[in-house]
């Protein structure tokens, strides 16, 4: 049984929601974790770490980037795990083929893969619902309902069981 902190970041509430359903799939698989904003959370007394953040503007928010760098030592000597979530709206089929930089920053997938990430995923997000500017007033207006929330549960689930899995091995 491991101690798992699953740290993430958010602006509207979604990342958190992706980070609770983690936290309760890896205890209903038998081992302790908690869901904690990384602006306040430490990894220190963890066993493991899943660390995630909603994308905007092709930037993770700060306060997961800052949780990287300050726990770099911490997360290089445990097993860690990143999460992504953003991509919303009509998929693009003719999408360029550096677009996938808007859903992981870079330096942040190298930061974590210098730090010995055991994997790093992106999930779909969901449209702000509670529109706090322009930008995201014109994104939620322009998006077909059924394309607003592209968070997929069991894909969200199963990714925690692999966790768990690993976690027991
Ligand atoms: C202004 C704005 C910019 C966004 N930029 C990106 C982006 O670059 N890449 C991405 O994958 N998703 C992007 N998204 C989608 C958000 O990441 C998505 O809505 C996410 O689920 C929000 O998470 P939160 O509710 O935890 O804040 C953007 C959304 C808004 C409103």
């Amino acid at each position: 049984m491991a101690h798992v902190l699953v740290a993430y970041a958010t602006k509207h509430q979604s990342t958190a929601e992706i980070a609770e359903a983690i936290a309760g799939e890896l205890r209903a698989r038998g081992h302790v974790a908690e869901a904690a904003e990384a602006g306040h959370a430490t990894a220190d007394g963890f066993d493991a770490v899943v660390l995630g953040s909603a994308t905007y503007a092709g930037r993770w928010r700060r306060e997961a980037r800052h949780f990287l760098s300050h726990e770099r030592d911490r997360l290089a000597a445990m097993p860690f795990w990143v999460f992504s979530s953003g991509p919303i709206g009509e998929p693009k089929p003719d999408a360029p083929p550096d677009d996938d930089k808007w859903l992981e920053p870079r330096k942040v997938i190298e930061q974590a893969e210098a730090l010995g990430v055991r994997e790093h995923v992106v999930f779909g997000g969901h449209v702000p619902q509670d529109p706090g500017n322009f930008v995201e007033r014109a994104m939620l207006q322009n998006t077909p309902e059924e394309y607003q929330d592209l968070r997929d549960w069991d894909e969200i689930r199963a990714w925690a069981d692999r966790i768990a899995d690993a976690l027991s091995a």
